[in-house]
């Protein structure tokens, strides 16, 4: 059979011959889930208005740094691991106007080194050693865990304090290891999946703090590196 016949065979299947499932999404339980969720993304909230100082000391401090040719590292596990990237993304790139690019590296989006690294030294080792490949005294490593006890990122700080690299966390409830490890951090008192609805919400509060330093420092944008 050609994938062609065998695509129009699947067209022709009389609709009896489906699977039927229609979920039921209108009982007590679901809304309830849903309603819980929806609530407790207040307390996360909460959780940084009362850190907001923090916020816009680490988008100044990131703009001083990067203004001066240092380097962001971050790192996360899993959805933390996607807020990394986001605010990586942010800097490479723009946020909400035109600017110079800066360097930021999320370690996990590293495909070939993270298979290769957790292949050959464990997934412990998959951040510590791209801190000590990448990072250099002065860079800024920040790691984003909603428990804040993932043994790989408790690595990495180890390493970047080897090198001289400022730690920041940003974390779930307080206090836990890794806000403990790092020179500075942000606990979001909020459980995991709001914690990490929260962690998006700092990243861009950071990156209006960096915005607003960066063109207190350089003026309006004309083009070019900084
Ligand atoms: O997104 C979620 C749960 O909300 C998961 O993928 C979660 O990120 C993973 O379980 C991570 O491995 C958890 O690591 P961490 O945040 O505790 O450091």
């Amino acid at each position: 059979m050609t994938i062609n016949s065998h695509l129009a065979s699947e067209a022709t299947l009389p609709p009896t011959a489906l699977p039927r499932w229609t979920p039921d999404t209108s009982g007590p339980t679901h809304q309830k889930a849903v309603t819980t969720h929806l609530d407790n993304v207040l307390p996360a909230l909460e959780s940084l208005r009362s850190q907001s100082d923090r916020l816009c000391e680490w988008g100044t401090e990131l703009a001083n740094r990067l203004l001066s040719g240092q380097r962001l590292l971050a790192a996360g596990n899993g959805g933390s691991a996607a807020e990394a990237q986001h605010l990586t993304a942010e800097l490479v790139g723009r946020f909400d106007d035109e600017r110079a690019p800066f360097s930021a590296i999320s370690l996990h989006a590293e495909s070939s080194a993270v298979t290769a690294l957790s292949n050959d030294y464990g997934y412990e080792e998959v951040f510590a050693r791209q801190v000590r490949a990448h990072g250099r005294a002065g860079d800024i490593l920040v790691l984003l865990s909603t428990s804040g006890r993932s043994p790989n990122l408790l690595k990495a700080v180890r390493a970047a304090r080897e090198r001289g690299i400022t730690t920041w966390a940003l974390t779930g409830s307080g206090p836990n290891p890794l806000a403990d490890a790092c020179d500075q951090a942000i606990t979001v008192d909020a459980i995991a999946a709001n914690a990490q609805e929260g962690h998006l919400i700092a990243v861009h509060a950071v990156c209006r703090a960096f915005d607003a330093e960066v063109a207190r420092r350089t003026g309006p944008y004309a083009g070019g590196q900084p």
